[in-house]
């Protein structure tokens, strides 16, 4: 038990949606989740366009005054005053900035997906091992309570064997009509796509029931097959269903965004996860903000072993102190890097690997490849603002 309380110094990279949340949540005061040991600070944020986008940004989250408001993202990396650096840029764009940082001696929290591909993420490992700094996935779904507790629950054994996990996360969405050509969910030169930015947290919740649940020693990468629908217009991936493969148990990941669980904001369909063990069946309501699971055990009159639980919902709250459940992931940055430790186990390296590992397998079957130098492990390259 630590008695003093640590301070992390953020650095925000990109003044875009996901960073306006994210940041929001790191200021909100950690005692309202129960979390004493860390607290975390926003010393700087930079936009690619102007310092005056910085600093609207800054002020519409009301950060303290003293933080700084940058216009390039290479002043940002070296504010000597910022610990860490959160990287909100589009995946495209996650290489270049992660090594930008991690060059100029930085920790990093990189948004989901880490990189567009194994390749990147395997440099960015030796960066960081050669630096001696922390880097981690942004994947929040694993850090919320209701996360932890599953993954637990099936590591103990209470499940039984995990045979079948079948997951999905999808948007319900006029396509042509919303996102058109230039949106980066669909735009390849921003590596859009339903898989890489929906799909992942799908694969997520297989991985979270079939494979971080197995001992160290045991994990083992799945084998993997796909089917892919493509959107007309820019040839991302529309609809993506992957079937994986751990040695006899199966994970079924779907992501789409033009079908849902929600087709309507007052009308949902079914919960996205649901995870079938042995012993009984977890549903969980939504794969990325998971805030209820549900546990059914199997008929004891069915099986040797009866679950030693009851049929129940247990309801978690998904934003405590009015967030958006980003700031559990920014609670275990401080305490990696306070610890000196270079990256998570709850979203280890490998595991980042492995996922993406099964993103290449299914853009590889269906001859999905992202433009110009998007793919790219070269270091610096232009284009990329830096
Ligand atoms: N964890 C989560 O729940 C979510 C995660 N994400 C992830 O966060 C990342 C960013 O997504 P989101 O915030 O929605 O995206 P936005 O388009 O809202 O913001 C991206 C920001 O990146 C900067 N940027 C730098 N270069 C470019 C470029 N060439 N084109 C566009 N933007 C650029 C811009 O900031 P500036 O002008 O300040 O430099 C821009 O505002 C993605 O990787 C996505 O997967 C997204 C949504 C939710
Ligand atoms: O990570 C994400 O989760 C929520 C979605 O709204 C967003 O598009 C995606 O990037």
């Amino acid at each position: 038990m630590t008695s003093t309380l640590y301070t992390l110094r953020w650095g925000i990279l990109a003044t875009g949606g996901i960073a306006k949340r994210f940041t929001k949540d790191l200021l909100i005061n950690p005692t309202t989740r129960d979390v004493h040991d860390v607290v975390h600070e926003v010393v700087a944020a930079a936009s690619s366009s102007s310092a005056s986008r910085a600093q609207d940004f800054l002020n519409d989250l009301k950060a303290p005054d003293t933080a700084k408001a940058y216009g390039s993202y290479k002043e940002l990396v070296n504010d000597p005053k910022v610990d860490i650096i959160y990287i909100a840029t589009p995946h495209s764009h996650h290489y270049q900035h992660a090594r930008l940082a991690l060059e100029a001696g930085k920790h990093i929290l990189v948004e989901k997906p880490v990189t567009v591909n194994v390749e990147q993420f395997t440099i960015l490992q030796d960066v960081a091992k050669r630096k001696h700094r922390f880097i981690m996935e942004a994947v929040w779904t694993r850090f919320f309570p209701l996360s932890l507790e599953v993954v637990d629950f099936i590591a103990a054994g209470k499940l039984g064997e995990i045979k079948r996990v079948f997951a999905d996360f999808s948007f319900w969405n006029h396509v042509e009509a919303e996102f058109g050509t230039s949106h980066r969910m669909v735009n390849m030169d921003l590596a859009g796509g339903a898989l890489l930015d929906l799909g992942i947290y799908s694969l997520t919740w297989v991985f979270q029931a079939l494979y971080h649940t197995q001992p160290e020693s045991e994990r083992k990468a799945p084998k993997v097959v796909s089917t892919v629908s493509k959107y007309a217009q820019t040839g991302c991936d529309e609809q993506t269903t992957v079937l994986l493969d751990f040695g006899g148990s199966h994970g079924v990941a779907s992501t789409s965004i033009r079908v849902a669980s929600t087709p309507n904001a007052e009308h949902k369909g079914s919960d996205d996860v649901r995870i079938q063990g042995t012993l009984g069946d977890l549903t969980v309501n939504y794969a990325p903000r998971p805030r209820t699971y549900t546990l059914t055990p199997a008929s004891s009159s069915s099986r040797g072993t009866p679950g030693e639980f009851k049929h129940e919902t247990k309801e978690f709250d998904n934003g405590p102190g009015g967030g958006h459940g980003m700031f559990w992931e920014a609670d275990e940055c401080a305490r990696c890097v306070r610890d000196g430790r270079l990256q998570s186990d709850v979203i280890g390296w490998k595991e980042s690997e492995e996922v993406l590992g099964v993103m290449d397998e299914v853009r590889r079957q269906h001859g999905i490849v992202y433009p110009g130098d998007l793919e790219k492990t070269e270091y610096p390259l232009e284009g990329f603002g830096l």
